[in-house]
């Protein structure tokens, strides 16, 4: 049988490990696929010193891989929207199958690109774009398929999660341990795509277009970073019995329309998403008929990554060989739904989602300022779980006030809370941290 040919753009951490996973796994990979596998063109500025690659083509230029008529695969490891996008175009166009690990790419242009795709009868994989090394779009588009999803939270940056664990575990300053996951190729070319929560917000409209069966809508994802967790909200967390973690969540309210948030989330120290430390992600997934099921693995570096771009490569090995499958490459769906079945369901505005909420505030030391305080709340209807006065600090006269509120619409706590800081005794501006219990 004719070996499938396959072509790789872009040699740096990725391309680096896919190269030499699958050069070192090659005879059972192929036992696997059912055909021999070969890495016969790559396109790389420059070649490495940890990649033999004797008896490979390569180019300088990307696209003599993507017009190479015996590629069969093109896999996309440059990053970025701009020529990655054009490089994807025109390998659909050439009639190859496109494995890529770009979720900036998927997210933000996976819509044209899938629709591209299926009239060439090609097929796009990205399993490496969404939470590294961990198979958590082949488990949600063909493993969950029964289910109706209801929710699903993950930890899906890890640089961000190596970053907050190395921080509250070790005492490291923020921009040391940034450097240190760059180092460990970790981080996005640009790392405030980490930092930021544009990077988790990629990942998650990719996870919640497939868990509910939407078309991709990366512009409609409420996005907030970790650069501003102070680190005495992550003691007091600790105090409480919570942990802070940089979550993306997505949920059907229904009847109103789906949450779609990336943000730094106060979640029980209890829960196995609180324990997901260093650069490891883990993704909670709520089906009506499994429950909730967990998937947690390595979300960021070489080898990690390059383990689910290479199953991505058997997949499409299989199916394009596959008797039975008629040769049909688009048999499964790219977002798990058929085409014609993806519903446009409304998006939530973050004043519309639902959530606890951590609240610190600093007040005068003075008489009659949390009685102010809880009156706006039960006036606002939102009930407080628990309300606890901070010992002020030597030569303070302001104190911290902690407030940990039930469930509620943001709004009526936007507007608490905006009625707290125009209140005298209240010192700059209320913290807010969301809390989930993931239950
Ligand atoms: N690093 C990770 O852990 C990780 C994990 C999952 C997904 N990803 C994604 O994988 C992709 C690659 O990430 P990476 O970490 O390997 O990045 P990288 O910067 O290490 O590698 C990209 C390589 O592509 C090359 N390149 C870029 N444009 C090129 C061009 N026009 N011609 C030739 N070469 C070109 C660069 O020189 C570089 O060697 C990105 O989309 C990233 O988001 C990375
Ligand atoms: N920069 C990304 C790479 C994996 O997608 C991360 O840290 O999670
Ligand atoms: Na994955």
């Amino acid at each position: 049988m004719k070996p499938v040919n396959v072509g790789i753009c872009g040699l740096g951490t990725v391309g680096s490990g896919t190269f030499n996973v699958l050069t070192r796994n090659n005879k059972d990979i192929n036992a696997k696929a059912g055909r021999e596998i070969k890495i016969t063109h790559i396109g790389a500025r420059r070649t490495r010193e940890d990649c033999d690659l004797t008896g490979v083509t390569v180019s300088n230029d990307i696209f003599a891989v993507v017009n190479d008529p015996n590629v069969d695969i093109l896999v996309e490891l440059i990053g970025g929207t701009t020529v990655a996008k054009d490089l994807v175009l025109q390998a659909v166009r050439n009639g190859k199958h496109v494995v890529t690990a770009n979720k900036a790419l998927i997210a933000e242009y996976g819509n044209e690109l899938f629709a591209e795709a299926v009239s060439n009868n090609v097929t796009i994989s990205y399993e490496a774009a969404v939470a590294g090394g961990i198979p958590i779009i082949r488990s949600l588009r063909e493993g969950l398929a029964a289910n109706k999803v209801e929710w699903l939270a993950g930890i899906i940056n890890g640089t961000g999660n190596f970053i907050l664990t190395e921080m509250r575990d070790k005492g490291r300053q923020f921009d040391d341990v940034l450097k240190e996951a760059q180092a460990l190729g970790y981080a996005e070319a640009d790392p405030t795509f980490d930092v930021e929560g544009i990077d988790a917000a990629h990942k998650l409209v990719i996870l919640a277009s497939i868990a509910f069966g939407m078309p991709l809508q990366f512009d409609k994802v409420f996005t907030e970073g970790i650069s501003q967790i102070r680190p005495e909200d992550v003691a007091y967390a600790d105090e409480l019995g919570y942990r802070i973690k940089h979550l993306g969540i997505t949920r059907r309210l229904p009847g109103k329309g789906i949450e779609l948030r990336v943000h730094p989330t106060m979640i029980p120290q209890s829960r196995l998403l609180a324990n997901v430390n260093g650069v490891m992600n883990a993704v909670v997934v709520k089906g009506d008929a499994v429950g909730p099921t967990l998937y947690y693995g390595a979300g960021a570096g070489a080898e990690p990554t390059a383990s689910a771009v290479i199953s991505d490569i058997v997949h499409v090995s299989r199916m394009v060989n596959s008797s039975y499958v008629s040769e049909d490459a688009t048999a499964v769906p790219h977002l798990g739904y058929g085409e014609d079945h993806l519903h446009d369901y409304t998006i939530l505005p973050i004043e519309e989602i639902e959530s606890a909420y951590y609240l610190r505030l600093s007040a005068l030391d003075q008489p009659g300022v949390l009685s102010r305080v809880t009156q706006i709340f039960s006036e606002a209807g939102i009930s407080i779980e628990a309300l606890i006065q901070k010992e002020p600090k030597e030569g303070q006269e302001h104190v911290s006030v902690i407030l940990l509120t039930n469930r509620t619409i943001e709004k009526q706590v936007n507007k608490a809370i905006e009625q707290i800081e125009s209140l005298s005794p209240i010192q700059g501006n209320v913290v807010r941290i969301r809390v989930e219990s993931l239950k």
